[in-house]
């Protein structure tokens, strides 16, 4: 018995669905799944002060390399957040296993900060899948989120509470403005993705636009409607009001349904990287959003 291994706890004997081949099978297909969409999100081009490949966006400490880097050293975690959802794993189990892979993404960018809101939401959404899977039930998005607010909403409530000294851009960000941020998100059932982003990506899709083109409309979906920390720290109000401002008006021009909408991007990435504002919680909830799309389609 490894008494560091936090899921040893909540192994039940007489559930053969953790270790078995199909199982595991299933872990494996879910990393897959989630780095391919840290992966998708990455690439994706222009995002208004976003990291790509193309460029560093409104960042001078990251790249995508440091980005790639973090994500191969998060597919253990995806794998083993995931097993844990099959196993009905109780929130502090996740919240270690969180708490590791924080670790192991600092160790892997040397102390750089690339996926601390995408190890939360879509760690909490493996787990709902790997619930889902243990349910024997059909992989949509209502029963992930169901899943997810059954099991662990109570303890997402509790976690959003922001107490004493604020350590993080987050939790100062939460004291400062107000603002909501990861914390609310989760406490709520990542509302943003299943009820914005996902929405978002489904109507360009079936309006006959690509997959490239529903992303985007989904990350100025997710710009326009959330209350992303990352944007307070880096520009406050006003920040936030540009970024909220900008998206708004990239959606009532149609957002990529209108033919112009790539040189309107690309006009609000360079306006943000002269303001230094990042969205980065919304490109993380991007992420997720490509994550519940690919496991929900396929
Ligand atoms: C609950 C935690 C996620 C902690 O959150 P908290 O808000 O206290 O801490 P932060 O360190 O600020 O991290 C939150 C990250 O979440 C992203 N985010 C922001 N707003 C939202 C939102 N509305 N919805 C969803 N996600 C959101 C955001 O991530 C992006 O920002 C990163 C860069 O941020 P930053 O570090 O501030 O760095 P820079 O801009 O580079 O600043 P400078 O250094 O240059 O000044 C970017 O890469 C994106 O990832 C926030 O960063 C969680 O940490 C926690 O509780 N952990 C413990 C483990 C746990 O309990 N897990 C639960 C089970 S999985
Ligand atoms: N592409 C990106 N650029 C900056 N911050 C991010 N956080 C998550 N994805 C990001």
């Amino acid at each position: 018995m490894d008494d560091l291994n936090p899921l040893q706890t909540v192994r039940a004997p007489g559930r053969p669905e953790q270790g078995d081949a199909s199982g595991r099978a299933f872990c494996q297909r879910i990393v897959r799944v989630a780095v391919r969409s840290l992966y998708a999100e990455l690439v994706l081009y222009p995002k208004p002060g976003l990291v790509s490949k193309i460029d560093n966006g409104s960042h001078t400490d990251m790249t995508a390399a440091t980005f790639v880097r973090s994500l191969f050293a998060l597919r253990r975690y995806f794998a083993d957040i995931t097993r844990a959802g099959m196993l009905d794993a109780p929130f502090h189990v996740l919240k270690q296993l969180g708490i590791d892979a924080e670790a192991r993404m600092l160790r892997a960018t040397g102390g750089i900060n690339t996926h601390r809101g995408a190890i939360f939401c879509l760690g909490m959404l493996c787990a709902a899948i790997g619930r889902c899977r243990a349910h024997g039930d059909a992989l949509t998005p209502a029963r992930i989120g169901e899943l997810l607010r059954a099991c662990w909403g109570q303890a997402l409530g509790a976690h959003s509470v922001v107490n004493g000294e604020p350590v993080s851009h987050g939790a100062r960000a939460v004291l400062r403005y107000a603002a909501s941020g990861a914390r609310e998100e989760g406490a709520l059932g990542f509302p943003s993705v299943f009820d914005v982003g996902l929405p978002a990506l489904h109507r360009a899709l079936a309006a006959g636009r690509g997959m490239r083109e529903a992303r985007i409309d989904a990350l100025f979906a997710l710009m326009a409607h959330i209350s992303d920390t990352n944007v307070y720290h880096r520009g406050g109000v006003e920040g936030a009001l540009t970024v909220r401002r900008q998206a708004r008006a990239f959606i009532a021009r149609g957002g990529t349904a209108a033919p112009d909408w790539e040189a309107r991007a690309l006009a609000s990435h360079r306006s943000f990287v002269a303001a230094r504002l990042s969205p980065g919680g919304a490109a993380d909830l991007l992420g997720a959003v490509c994550l519940v799309h690919a496991v929900t389609t396929r």
